[in-house]
């Protein structure tokens, strides 16, 4: 048997050779004669196998292979990081300009509030010469003075005759009264009926349970309830918070509204101390509900068709045109229903015509977006935190005040259907920030589903008003209980006050379009239009882009966009890996995302949002 084969001293010698420059690559240890050399020697020399025994030349052929692998390897990692340490450098250079730029601004703030201070007039900002375009024609029209704004009366709206009905018969209560012990003692639920509240449309028996009954034994009974008294809809509270009682809720079967003007005559109206009052009807205890907007700041409305949305916006802004001349409070009317505010086309508090077109409404609210940037702006000048703060400056100072802002879309639905992410965005924002300075938003859907009403948009209203809906899980859409699946139609509602962690059934008050239209014609009247909205530099966005598209410049970041729609992931990092570009490209495009609302913005350590699909893209 031949003895173990030797390799002969050369071969090893190469071998070992190739493994102390592997070494010393990955290392990045080489003197320059080293490098030189190991230039000379690349790549390895085949091994010398002639008068080598088969198995000496396999060895060696196979360990020159892995040599050969491995220096390609070390080459590969090394261009890897001369490509990161490249990045890396951009990246410094991004933060160190973005850090001097902020460094400026925050002096030229500090020197102008010194000068503030010091009674000086504020630095004013030289204009940069680069962006002094030639003035570009001005596309609205010009704002006209008004004459004094004639602040509606009470005449021009109908008065009410529900105090003086009897909106429950006592005979008929008593029946009920029966019904519904008969009810409970049929079951054998030791509970009592204590008494009866009769509210404008329901009356509300509280029932008292007996020691150690459990409440949900007597709201387990609803359906029962409903069928022994004959009636569709029953509202089971378990119990009435505060009170030592579990409410059982029964429509009274009456017809008779209560009108816009018993609300507005009531005390409640009259005396309360509400920054933005608006009107939102009569509770079960016949008590006037008049809501602050500038504490709610946002109101959802959400109900089925034909269950009193429409009748309670109307309340809303003809509470706003009770209150608030066109110089306090500014409104913009989206209504992609064309129906709803077609009767407000005139009045002088609209800042644009009625919107109709869901895509115009987009660029509205991204302009209302602007606006609150520009209000922030102006805060940040007279240096107060808040418009109250700045109100109340303005009156001590002599300049003009800043005034509200509400914004009212119909149909919510519409949309988020035309253009979700860019519709959702705005709204969050608006929602988020625009308190401080006055701008409220009253959104309205007759659509409770989790693509309207998404996440999004529930986390920044929380102030709802829910109308009869036609299932439990619309209930929990709009309210996130249920109840509203109960509810009787025609203004009845559940309403969930700014503050408070309850609802309150209420009931919403009628206005018709006569008297809309009577109250519409006295504030109008010696006011001219106010249009002051321009939405032209959105267009030009659209515009441009839709150009640059077509030009292929903004084939990169259609690129950018596709992968953050196929992954629902918007990290910088992510596309400069993917697209192979540097921190500074990969950073502006996300940037870039951020304003045209494909993405949201960026929140601590949390993802950002994505708000695109594939198949928005390819639509
Ligand atoms: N507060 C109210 N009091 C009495 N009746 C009301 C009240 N609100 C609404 N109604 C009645 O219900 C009808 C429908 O109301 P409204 O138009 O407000 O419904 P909606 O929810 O806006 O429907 P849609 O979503 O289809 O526009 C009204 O014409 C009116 O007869």
């Amino acid at each position: 048997m031949p003895g173990p084969s030797k390799l002969p001293k050369k071969s090893i010698r190469r071998v070992k050779d190739g493994v102390r420059r592997f070494l010393e690559n990955v290392a990045g240890e080489r003197s320059e004669e080293e490098d030189e050399e190991l230039e000379d020697s690349q790549p390895l020399p085949a091994p010398d196998t002639k008068n080598l025994p088969d198995d000496l030349v396999r060895i060696a052929e196979l360990e020159h292979s892995i040599i050969d692998a491995e220096q390609r390897q070390t080459e590969k990692w090394r261009s890897e990081m001369a490509s990161i340490l490249t990045d890396r450098e951009e990246r410094q250079t991004y933060f160190s300009d973005l850090a001097t730029e902020r460094e400026a601004r925050f002096e030229k703030m500090l020197a102008s509030a010194k000068a503030q201070l010091a009674g000086l007039p504020p630095i004013e900002e030289p204009e940069p010469e680069e962006e002094q375009e030639p003035e570009e024609e001005e596309p609205i029209a010009e704002i006209i003075p008004s004459g004094p704004y004639a602040f509606p009366t009470l005449e021009l709206l109908e008065t009410s005759d529900i105090e003086e009905a009897t909106l429950v018969s006592p005979d008929k209560l008593e029946e009920q009264e029966l019904k519904l012990q008969g009810t409970l003692d049929s079951f054998a639920v030791d509970a009592m009926v204590y008494d009866a509240v009769v509210g404008p449309r329901v009356t509300q028996f509280r029932v008292r349970p007996g020691i150690g009954v459990r409440v949900e034994k007597i709201s387990g009974l609803q359906k029962n309830i409903s069928l022994n008294l004959a009636q569709t809809n029953v509202r089971i509270q378990a119990p009435i918070p505060g009170e030592p009682f579990v409410g059982i809720e029964i429509g009274n079967g009456n017809t008779l509204p209560i009108r816009l003007r018993s609300v507005f005559e009531s005390r409640a109206w009259q005396r309360g101390s509400e920054t933005i009052p608006l009107a939102i009807g009569m509770d079960i205890q016949g008590k006037i509900v008049v809501a602050d907007l500038a504490k709610a700041p946002h109101l959802l409305i959400a109900g089925a068709t034909g269950s009193g949305k429409s009748v309670c916006m109307s309340n809303l802004i003809v509470s706003l045109l009770y209150k608030f001349s066109p110089e306090e409070l500014e409104l913009v009317l989206v209504d992609p229903k064309r129906v709803e505010f077609g009767l407000f086309r005139e009045i002088p508090h609209l800042i644009h015509p009625v919107v109709g077109e869901a895509d115009k409404a987009v660029k509205v609210l991204k302009w209302v977006v602007q606006e609150m940037e520009t209000r922030y702006e102006i805060l940040a000048e007279k240096q107060v935190r808040n418009i109250a703060g700045y109100n109340a400056k303005a009156e001590a100072q002599g300049f003009d005040k800043m005034p509200f802002m509400v914004v009212i879309i119909d149909e919510l639905a519409d949309l988020m259907m035309t253009s979700k992410g860019e519709a959702e965005a705005s709204l969050a924002r608006i929602a988020q920030l625009s308190r401080a300075v006055g701008i409220h938003t009253i959104i309205a859907t007759q659509r409770p589903s989790v693509n309207v009403i998404t996440g999004v948009i529930k986390a920044n209203y929380p102030t709802r008003i829910a109308f009869q809906v036609s299932s439990v899980v619309d209930s929990r859409t709009i309210l996130d209980s249920k109840g509203a699946e109960s509810l009787l139609g025609a203004g009845d509602m559940l309403f969930n006050p700014p503050g408070f962690a309850r609802l309150v059934r209420i009931q919403s008050p009628m206005i018709q379009d006569e008297e809309i239209s009577q109250v519409v014609t006295h504030v109008k009247a010696d006011q001219n239009e106010r249009h002051r909205v321009d939405l032209s530099a959105f267009e030009q966005t659209a515009e441009g882009t839709a150009e640059s598209l077509a030009d292929g410049v903004d084939d990169l970041y259609m690129q950018a966009l596709a992968i953050v729609a196929e992954t629902q992931k918007a990290s910088t990092s992510y596309l400069q890996r993917r697209l192979r570009i540097g921190y500074n490209r990969a950073a502006t495009l996300i940037e870039e995302m951020e304003d045209r609302f494909h993405i949201g913005p960026q929140n601590g350590s949390t993802p950002r949002e994505v708000f695109v699909t594939t198949e928005d893209l390819n639509q």
